[in-house]
């Protein structure tokens, strides 16, 4: 199985319809691949929080209908990262999965928003569902972006049939080297397959991290992209994920429901 990571550069002189023209370009140049993923938030920007409400689309809008007719096209996989969904007066950062014949086969609106008390963490609403996406050679669980520091949500994607986690992500380059530790970390404790879709360019004065990854479930980089816009392809071999869990079956060896209070005091005992 092959996967195309588009890391693709969100720059503030390009228009959002023309960056949408391009990425649904740089999709179908991708036939060859089962797999493409795009990053978080790539038509706006993770950071242009002044653009979120003025660029907002409707889940069928003009991103949906780009995005379904290059995966149609392409006949790939495609997670087409994520955008900015009004619904009602919410808006939500939702990631858009298509099936090869350009068929909305799953949704994911982000759970963990980021910037504390301000930025996506007060403009955006939170979704609330876990979501597996059905690609029959590799299932992958979905998460996006500041979701990659909650361990817990990745488990939970564990339990509902994961043996991969596709996160798009517009990480600042700051923090790169959290980005770099988390998904292998995501990988190694959850035996799966990480596919990590970072963005390029720099947009609202953030630079990018770029730095896409993909991860093996023995936490092993199957290869990383540079800083600028690029293309990752990597090959995969979904079996390696029931191998692995056979072969050092540590998954097997959790404790459910030890979150029990410690009192203050008592040294845990
Ligand atoms: O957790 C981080 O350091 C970055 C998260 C982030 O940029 C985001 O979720 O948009």
């Amino acid at each position: 199985m092959r996967a195309s990571l588009i890391q693709i550069a969100v720059n503030p002189d390009e228009t959002v319809d023309a960056r949408r023209r391009r990425a649904a370009a740089l999709v179908r140049d991708e036939s060859a691949s089962d797999l493409v993923v795009l990053p978080e938030l790539w038509p706006v920007g993770a950071f242009a929080y002044e653009a979120f409400a003025t660029d907002a689309e409707p889940l069928r809008g003009p991103t949906y209908e780009a995005m379904a007719a290059a995966a149609a096209d392409a006949r790939v996989w495609l997670h087409a990262g994520s955008f900015v969904e009004r619904d009602g007066d919410a808006l939500y950062n939702t990631a858009l999965i298509f099936s090869p014949d350009g068929e909305l086969a799953r949704t994911y609106r982000k759970i963990h928003r980021f910037g504390f008390d301000q930025g996506e963490a007060v403009l955006m609403s939170a979704g609330g569902e876990l979501a597996v996406a059905p690609c029959p050679e590799l299932p992958f669980g979905l998460a996006t972006c500041y979701d990659l520091r909650f361990p817990e949500l990745f488990r939970g994607l564990v339990d509902a049939g994961a043996a991969a986690f596709v996160v798009p992500a517009g990480w600042p380059a700051r923090r790169r080297e959290h980005w770099s530790l988390l998904a292998r970390a995501r990988a190694v404790e959850n035996q799966a397959y990480v596919l990590a879709c970072g963005t390029a360019g720099t947009h609202a004065g953030v630079e990018q991290a770029g730095h896409s990854v993909v991860v093996d479930p023995w936490g092993e980089v199957l290869g990383e992209a540079g800083r600028g816009e690029e293309v990752l392809v990597v090959d995969l071999d979904p079996a390696r994920v029931a191998t692995t869990r056979e072969q050092f079956p540590a998954l097997k060896d959790r404790v459910l429901g030890i979150t029990a209070p410690v009192r203050p005091g008592t040294g845990g005992r």
